[in-house]
């Protein structure tokens, strides 16, 4: 796999980890100041996809909104370490401990081998992340890499008796675990069971779920342990590998807000009840929709992430996603992707403009449009502040917007002055929302995007140097070839501009 085309995020100063985050938090059911279990380090878990088909724009709405999370703390100061599994075995078709294991079905389906899926829609996954700017995990653990751990944990849930052996599989028994169902609030009798009766013949109790499941001699994904030949139940791989990577308590623990029931209330009960800390904050993101419905793979209201890069630059994809709130629904159709084009080339028409005019713009600095600045970068950080709002982040860059093209309409803006909204620019908008990748991987109209803007500037920048040099037909030889590809040049008092 080639390298993420991205840059990472950079401080543009040192700073001391900011003490003034709040973040919403279900488990508390409020908005709490974010306090890190190390000083100045945040731990993060992201459930991460089952990789048996490629991803779609649901997916995107929830990877990017933890992306610019784990951006905001970067910006804030914090050092970050960012663990997202990925699940290649475990997942059942009906999420309960029943059904088809999805990689299963999957194969199947496409004549592979269970690890070919894995790996297939594993590369397809990330190869979309990059081209939405998505940086990668610090870590990025896959269940089936982790069976050991797995094994480990299930034996110690058995030996303080909140699991048990039955026909070869492994349960967890709720009702030895009193605080089952405390992030979602359901209570123990309104959990409604979902399985086929072999199965809940099999449990003490029809709400127990698997830890570990025996596999049927037709089940490709098996491995010997304690209980005989079987496989991992789909939650306990995340309680292992986040207590692997981040620790006995570490500090937020993120996903989709159709995970809390079962799968984040089942990581909690086997976490805590085998004596771990665990996560100390919960974060969910609300669901992308079409027609008010939550867009799934099995619903098969979807898009994929690549049907949309073929249609869209995928910096607007993100702008989209990025306008509204992660614990807000967004509600996807044409008219907020022409929304967001319009929207996103409106800041990205500005910031051109000021880098176009950085090198002939006049020394000094213009105290008033400082200011201006300044009490935008302020609202920007206030709004991520308080629990992520980067809708109100992106209000602050249109302010910042509107406030600059009427400064470089009225009148020559001095260059330091230039410098320093070309610097938010870069900082709040590029860095901390990820909205201006140098080069992300993309699909059809990355063409209009910073790789062309980049290389006209060199053309024109050549153009003028042979000017300066009173070499004529050459500059005029480069006007005349960018005119035949639709691309014109003209002369202003404040230099070359070309448009097509
Ligand atoms: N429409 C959506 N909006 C936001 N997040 C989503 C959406 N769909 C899935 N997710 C999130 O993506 C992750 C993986 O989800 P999953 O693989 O179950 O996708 P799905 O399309 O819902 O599949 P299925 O329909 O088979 O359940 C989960 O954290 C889930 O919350
Ligand atoms: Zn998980």
């Amino acid at each position: 796999m080639t390298q993420p085309q991205q840059s990472q995020p950079i401080e543009t100063q040192p700073r001391q980890p900011d003490p003034g985050i709040q973040l919403y938090d279900t488990m508390q059911r409020a908005k709490v100041p974010f306090v890190p279990t190390t000083p100045g380090h945040v731990g993060m878990y992201l459930c991460g996809p089952t990789v048996y088909s490629d991803a779609h724009l649901g997916h995107a709405k929830k990877e990017v909104a933890f992306d610019v999370i784990r951006r905001t703390f970067l910006h804030f100061g914090y050092k970050v370490r960012y663990v997202a599994n990925i699940t290649d075995v475990g997942h059942l078709q009906n999420d309960s401990d029943d059904g088809e294991d999805k990689m299963l079905a999957r194969a199947r389906l496409e004549q592979l081998e269970p690890m070919e899926v894995a790996d297939k829609y594993f590369w397809s996954f990330f190869k979309d992340m990059d081209a939405l700017n998505v940086l990668r995990p610090s870590i990025n653990p896959r269940a089936t890499g982790h069976i050991q751990e797995q094994i480990k944990l299930i034996g110690e849930l058995i030996a303080r008796g909140h699991a048990y052996e039955s026909g070869g599989s492994v349960y967890f028994d709720v009702r030895s675990w009193p605080e089952y169902g405390k992030l979602s609030g359901r209570k123990l009798d309104d959990q409604e069971e979902g399985t086929r009766e072999a199965v809940r013949e099999e449990k003490r109790d029809p709400r127990d779920f698997a830890l570990w499941k025996n596999a049927e001699p037709e089940h490709l994904m098996r491995w010997d342990s304690p209980w005989g030949v079987g496989f991992p139940g789909w939650h306990i791989e995340c309680s292992a590998m986040s207590l692997k990577y981040l620790g006995e308590e570490f500090d937020i623990h993120g996903g989709g807000l159709d995970l809390q029931f079962p799968h984040h209330e089942a990581e909690i009960a086997q976490s805590e009840a085998a004596g771990h800390a665990f996560a100390r904050y919960w974060m969910h993101n609300n669901m992308l929709t079409i027609g008010g419905e939550k867009m799934s793979k099995s619903k098969g209201n979807f898009t994929t992430i690549q049907d949309i890069l073929h249609k869209h630059d995928p910096m607007v994809v993100r702008f989209l996603l990025v306008s509204s709130h992660y614990r807000s629904v967004t509600e996807m159709n044409d008219e907020a992707f022409v929304s967001a084009a319009n929207g996103y080339r409106r800041i990205t028409d500005a910031l051109h403009e000021i880098e176009r005019r950085l090198d002939a713009a006049p020394a000094g600095a213009d105290a008033k449009i400082d200011a201006q600045i300044a009490a935008r970068v302020q609202e920007f950080e206030a709004a991520l502040r308080d629990d992520f709002n980067t809708p109100k982040a992106v209000a602050a860059l249109f302010g910042l917007t509107a406030e600059m093209n009427t400064a470089l309409n009225a009148r020559p803006v001095p260059r330091d002055t230039l410098e320093r909204a070309r610097t938010a620019y870069r900082t709040l908008g590029g860095e901390v929302l990820g909205l201006f990748a140098e080069g992300a991987v993309t699909g059809a109209a990355q063409d209009d995007g910073e790789v062309v803007s980049a290389l006209m500037d060199l053309v024109l920048k050549a153009r003028q140097n042979y000017r300066l040099q009173k070499q004529y037909a050459q500059a005029d030889d480069l006007r005349d070839t960018l005119a035949r590809v639709g691309v014109t040049v003209e002369d202003t008092k404040d230099g070359a501009r070309w448009k097509r």
